[in-house]
């Protein structure tokens, strides 16, 4: 299917030296917005480096998440949720390579708990012990990023947030394609949660398309992560930020495992564009709507065809 396209370098933005306690209103904090806004502006996304999670951690991870794709998948199929982004997904005639399993809330060790007696009844501590600090600290992640696309808009003295939201967390592997060839993974798609930090365990095959159409791989550092605007967040942001379209292409031999942390707005979310982003020459770009409408309908065969969010474009 189609031929391999180029690699291609995205921005890369170091979060390891920041303290939001001492840094915010720096000079070199300043700075960091800037470049965290030109990237989501540009692109819709950015590579992270964030030597605070270790690479150890990141393989430990990895190692635990091998671990829960190996089990049977009956045992896989118990991960439901009444929404169907926050459960086992895979089986797909149109993605076979791909499966996946999600905690809702996982910053909720409860739920962590639940979701490690469901797979393994007779327990598995060393996966909660492990899974449990890496989100602690990709939720720190997401907090800082999420501070400076406040300040890179001058919004962070007036709001503490973007939107309330709970972090879902989604493992994921792709087999490796028959022969080896180049083939679809994911398709593609933005995404539907507010954003995304993605790390994925040596093999690379995530793809993004730039606003010119075309399509690149990246080829992100070891133990480095990317981070993505999802449409939520384009919405908020009146249409300035970029929710980037990316998709999963597999090459090779080799499986392949990634993690995925998603701040997902909560029940009863409106999302509305930012007052201070709309002004004379961003007049307001997407009416408001309800976040939950919003997924039923982007799940939906009719929201599935097209550009979800662009049926709620202003005219
Ligand atoms: O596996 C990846 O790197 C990308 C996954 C992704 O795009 C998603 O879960 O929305
Ligand atoms: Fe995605």
């Amino acid at each position: 299917m189609g031929s391999d396209c180029l690699s291609f370098q995205i921005p890369v933005i170091d979060f390891s030296k920041v303290s939001l306690k001492h840094d915010r209103g720096s000079e070199g904090w300043h700075r960091l917005c800037i470049k965290v806004r030109e990237a989501c502006e540009n692109y819709g996304c950015f590579e992270v480096v964030y030597d605070k999670i270790l690479p150890k951690s990141q393989a430990e991870t990895f190692s635990i998440v091998k671990e829960l794709f190996a089990l049977p998948l009956e045992k896989k199929l118990r991960n439901v949720n009444s929404n169907p982004f926050h459960a086992y997904a895979g089986q797909f005639t149109q993605a076979p390579l791909y499966e996946s399993c999600a905690i809702s809330d996982a910053s909720d060790s409860d739920e962590v708990r639940n979701f490690v007696e469901l797979m393994w009844p007779d327990g598995h501590d060393h996966f909660r012990q492990t899974i449990s600090p890496m989100i602690e600290q990709l939720d720190e992640l997401n907090s800082l990023i999420e501070k400076s696309i406040l300040d890179s808009f001058g919004l962070g003295g007036k709001i503490d947030s973007i939107m309330a939201c709970k972090t879902l967390l989604r493992l994921q592997r792709y087999k490796a394609p028959p022969n080896g060839d180049y083939v679809n993974g994911l398709d593609a798609h933005t995404d539907k949660l507010l954003s995304a930090i993605l790390c994925a365990d040596q093999v690379f095959g995530l793809e993004v398309q730039t606003k010119d159409g075309q399509w690149h791989k990246l080829s992100p550092s070891p133990n480095s992560f990317i981070f993505i605007v999802g449409d939520p967040l384009m919405a908020w942001s009146n249409g300035r930020l970029h929710s980037a379209k990316h998709r999963v292409m597999m090459k090779g031999h080799e499986e392949r495992y990634s993690l995925a942390a998603f701040p997902a707005p909560v029940e009863g979310t409106v999302v509305r564009p930012q007052k201070e982003l709309v002004d004379e020459e961003h007049p307001q770009f997407y009416k408001e709507f309800d976040y939950t409408d919003f997924i039923k309908f982007s799940l939906s065969k009719d929201g599935m065809a097209i550009d979800a969010l662009a049926t709620y474009k202003l005219s």
